[in-house]
């Protein structure tokens, strides 16, 4: 029995690379993809947000000297683009998706508008809200934040490149452990920067719980939705 009726799933931009140098990596998409489907099968509504990072970030554009409001626009069209690969991996993988954008391309993609997005949701389709939120200065964590309290999503869950909240970011201090669960004031205080500070805070705000896991470890999406123990629980 699945612990949860309602998901909001935010998938790192990032690890669609797989181990290609930029952009999406075929079979790394696909795999991702067959996880999701395992999920719905069980009945699950899955909202998805996707990050950009494998094909822009604002910051990077600005650090460069661009102007940042501009790199991270730049950085919406990015999520775009992955929302539409994953979605069309969805349909060849026999499931059905719709993208919604917080930024208007209306020949691209329909509009997110709430109602619209809560009706696919109950029709079991997959939803995967592009654009961000549509404002420069935010990362896709937050938009995965503010969609998964519009749709009323019991947890969000953040498939990453690391399997769990450490005490330290583990990519550059090997000594750092992993939370088993924590609170966000915590997170917040300790300035854990698996989730940007704005995100944390709508989440604890909302009492949205967050889920922090692996996506490259097979099966640990299927675990969390499962309600086993796999990954770190943020919690109010
Ligand atoms: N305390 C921490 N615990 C876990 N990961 C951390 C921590 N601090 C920083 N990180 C880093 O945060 C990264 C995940 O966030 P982010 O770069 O935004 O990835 P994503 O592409 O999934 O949005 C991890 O790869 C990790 O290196
Ligand atoms: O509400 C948003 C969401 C995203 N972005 C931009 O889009 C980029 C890609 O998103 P993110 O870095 O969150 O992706 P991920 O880390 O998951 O790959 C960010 O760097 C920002 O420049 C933005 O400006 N506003």
């Amino acid at each position: 029995m699945p612990a949860y009726k309602r998901i909001l799933l935010k998938l790192s931009g990032e690890a669609l690379m797989g181990d290609d140098a930029f952009g999406i990596n075929r079979a790394t998409i696909v795999r991702m993809v067959r996880e999701i489907r395992e999920v719905t099968a069980l009945g699950v509504e899955v909202a998805v947000v996707i990050g950009g990072g494998n094909i822009f970030r604002g910051v990077a554009g600005g650090s460069v000297g661009m102007d940042r409001a501009t790199a991270d626009y730049m950085g919406m069209l990015a999520t775009v683009m992955n929302s539409l690969a994953l979605a069309d991996t969805m349909r060849l993988e026999g499931m059905t998706a719709r993208v919604m954008s917080a930024i208007s391309i209306d020949q691209v993609v329909e509009p997110y508008v709430r109602p619209k997005a809560l009706q696919y949701l109950e029709e079991g389709k997959v939803v995967i809200f592009a654009g961000g939120t549509g404002n420069p200065f935010f990362t896709t964590d937050t938009a995965a934040a503010l969609r998964g309290a519009e749709v009323g999503a019991e947890i969000m869950l953040k498939a990453t490149k690391v399997d769990g909240v450490y005490t330290a970011d583990p990519k550059k201090d090997p000594s750092a452990t992993r939370y088993p669960s924590l609170t966000f004031d915590e997170a917040i205080i300790k300035n854990l920067a698996v989730l940007d500070a704005t995100a944390f805070a709508l989440c604890r705000d909302q009492k949205l719980p967050l889920k922090v896991f692996s996506i490259v470890k097979p099966g640990a999406l299927k675990r969390v939705v499962l309600g086993e123990d796999e990954g770190t629980l943020v919690h109010v």
